[in-house]
């Protein structure tokens, strides 16, 4: 069903990835460490995410764990010794969030845990869908740490001030119907189903004209920087841009003339 990327680094020790016609999947791999997010786990995504946004044959990207857990968080064990001065001096996080400057739609396809860093990676995703036995939390605090990758800031845009205050202060995890009722989550499916309901998704998204895509990512994450009078006026001129593109001309004349759109992606 999937074929290997063959990227110019294509040899992974913490992840795999694979692709499905225009969506790359992304599949965490340290079962044995619960998907612990290990440096160098974070140094492969950074990479292979950079090297999937910059290549026109995706349009979309799906990130998972398997079904125990999508990511329990950084890796404990790693952190566990370093100190005040290492993690400042060498901005032991400053690389951890590179995911938000990748322009295409990405997806979390979260089973089983997310805590932690893993929460926060998912909540840096586009959209998250929840397998049955998925668990939210951010324990941090049961460590003596905090969340460092913007779990106390994209929580609170997401469920409000009194729910983020409970799920970071008691560290308490939780289940997919809370995350759902909470918005965080847009579905929640069977655990075995979610992958590939994730990847359906993905592959209707990535079907329309990816500057377009990237336009309707930029303009709503952009809505969690600035205010509403701001936003509009962002939104505003991101959509006098179309104008300016062959896919909004195209789209349009497709529709006129009742056919399907063929996108250039121009
Ligand atoms: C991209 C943004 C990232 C930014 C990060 C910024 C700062 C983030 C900080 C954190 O994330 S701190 C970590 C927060 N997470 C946790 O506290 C969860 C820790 N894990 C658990 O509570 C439990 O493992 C579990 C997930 C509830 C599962 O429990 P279960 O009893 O089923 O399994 P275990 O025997 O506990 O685990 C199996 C195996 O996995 C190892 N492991 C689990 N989580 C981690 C982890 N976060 N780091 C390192 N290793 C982890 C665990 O030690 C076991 O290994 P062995 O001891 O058997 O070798």
């Amino acid at each position: 069903m999937f074929r290997k990327i063959l990227f110019r680094f294509s040899t992974y020790n913490f992840i795999n990835v694979t692709q499905k016609g225009k969506v790359a999947l992304i599949q965490f791999n340290r079962p044995k460490a619960m998907n612990a997010l290990c440096d160098g786990l974070i140094k492969e995504l950074n990479q292979v995410t950079q090297e999937i946004d910059s290549n026109p044959e995706y349009g979309s990207i799906v990130i998972t764990g398997n079904e125990k857990a999508f990511a329990a968080g950084a890796d404990i064990k790693e952190m566990q010794d370093k100190s005040f001065p290492q993690v400042q001096n060498i901005q032991m996080l400053a690389s951890w969030e590179n995911l938000t400057n990748i322009k295409k739609p990405i997806l979390a396809a979260v089973n089983g845990y997310a805590l932690g860093g893993g929460f926060e990676l998912a909540m840096m995703c586009d959209i998250i869908y929840a397998g049955e036995n998925a668990k939210f939390g951010l324990p941090e605090a049961t460590l003596g740490t905090i969340p460092g990758c913007g779990g106390t800031q994209r929580l609170i845009r997401a469920v409000g001030k009194s729910k983020a205050m409970e799920i970071t202060l008691t560290g308490e995890f939780i289940d997919a119907q809370t995350a759902l009722s909470y918005g965080l989550v847009s579905k929640v499916l069977p655990v075995a189903n979610l992958v590939e309901e994730t990847l359906k998704v993905a592959e209707k998204i990535a079907s329309f004209s990816k500057p377009v895509a990237a336009l309707i990512k930029d303009t709503i994450n952009e809505a969690e920087n600035i205010g509403l009078r701001e936003g509009v006026k962002y939104e505003r001129k991101a959509f006098y841009s179309t104008f300016a593109t062959q896919d909004r001309k195209e789209g349009m004349s497709a529709f006129v003339e009742k056919r399907k759109p063929s996108w250039t992606d121009n």
